[in-house]
């Protein structure tokens, strides 16, 4: 219940544009000539439907370039009315949201690293109360969920109706292939948990480079998300921020037309179409699955009573390890990833130290 919210969905919101929702521009306004060039570019392929800049720049270190201020958003007001598209910002504070709206800025966004801070989120929730404005929020650059919704819940508590959620990705530790892991289990439960929210997809952010952009915002796609953002620039190996994940216009337009666009739910003609039949086989399949880890329980159950009798620890490290590595070179066989494997069987074995210690403590 604590989840309802009246979220105006997102084809009211600009009902002449079709899904997806295409916001690209710089990372950064750098020059007014940088960034009306390339919002004229942007707006000559037809493929964008959202202007974006970014005006102050939250960066990790000091002493890199932090945007230009308030002088840019009069640069992308002229770059509005230039190319007639629409703009979007990113506003951290009260004064850029003060600022945003009187230069006409469209869509006001919450970045990752004010989306961790309750307090931010909430100055800027009161800077919009009273305000028709359209907000889009940034995953908070951990993966917490809880604190996405308790920022969106923020500003729909100060009566912003036209709501996103925008999937940048969150960040992670060590080496891999993206910038921020794209962890997309975490957008697909916002969506579960709020229907009605608008989903953007930042693939720029969740990639840091320009070659996986393409598969990325594909994958966006086919989880039926909205609309993407993509940072784009006219020469983007000269750009002063973020120049490795930005695209020239072209790029952009190439990536956005070769998006396979497909239909949210597949057509039935009343008869159980074959999508109706392999589904009722995998209620099945699941059915028979929660049977088994249930006749598992009991058997734990069992050898929790043998250990509290033979004063015994609940955990036997050599025995789980053993289970692990053997069931994951059995999955691997049968065609399950190695992550699959492990975050179920952890999560089983877990289950099963619950119950052990129901037997051996609590009854
Ligand atoms: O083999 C045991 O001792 C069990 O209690 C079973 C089980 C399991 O569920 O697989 C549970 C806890 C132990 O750490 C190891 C394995």
């Amino acid at each position: 219940m604590k989840d309802r919210m009246t979220i105006e969905p997102i084809q009211n919101w600009f009902p002449e544009i079709e899904r997806p929702l295409i916001i690209s521009g710089p990372c950064s306004a750098e020059t007014e000539e940088q960034l009306i060039s390339t919002c004229q570019q942007l707006a000559a392929t037809g493929e964008v439907d959202v202007l974006r800049a970014g005006i102050w720049k939250p960066r990790t270190r000091p002493n890199n370039f932090e945007g230009v201020g308030s002088i840019g958003l009069k640069w992308l007001q002229k770059a509005k009315e230039l190319t007639g598209l629409r703009t979007a910002v990113e506003v951290a504070n009260i004064k850029h949201v003060y600022e945003a709206l009187k230069h006409g800025v469209d869509i006001l966004w919450i970045g990752a690293r004010t989306t961790v801070n309750p307090f931010s989120v909430q100055e800027i929730a009161d800077a919009l109360q009273g305000v028709d404005a359209t907000v889009l929020v940034k995953n908070p650059i951990n993966a917490d969920l809880e604190l996405w919704i308790g920022a969106i819940e923020r500003i729909h508590k100060a009566g912003v109706r036209k709501i996103g959620a925008i999937h940048r990705g969150f960040s992670k530790y060590g080496e891999s292939k993206f910038r921020n892991a794209p962890q997309w289990q975490i957008p697909i439960e916002l969506k579960r948990r709020l229907p009605e929210i608008a989903m953007i997809c930042d693939p720029s952010h969740i990639c840091g480079n320009r070659e996986m952009l393409a598969e990325i915002s594909q994958e966006a796609m086919d989880l039926n998300f909205d609309g993407l953002m993509i940072e784009s620039h006219r020469t983007p190996d000269q750009a002063l921020s973020d120049a490795k994940q930005q695209v020239t216009p072209d790029r952009l337009a190439e990536i956005t037309k070769g998006l396979v666009l497909r239909k949210d739910k597949a057509e039935s003609n009343g008869s159980p179409s074959p999508i109706d039949l392999m589904r009722s086989q995998i209620d099945q399949f699941d059915s028979e699955i929660l049977t088994l880890l249930s006749s598992r329980m009991e058997v734990a159950k069992n050898i929790g009573k043998y250990k509290k009798e033979n004063n015994v620890t609940i955990l036997q490290p050599e025995r789980w390890n053993q289970i692990l590595q053997s069931s994951i070179e059995k999955g691997q066989n049968k065609g399950l990833s190695e992550e699959f494997i492990e975050k179920y069987l952890k999560a089983v074995h877990q289950e099963s130290i619950n119950h052990q210690n129901v037997v051996m403590n609590i009854e």
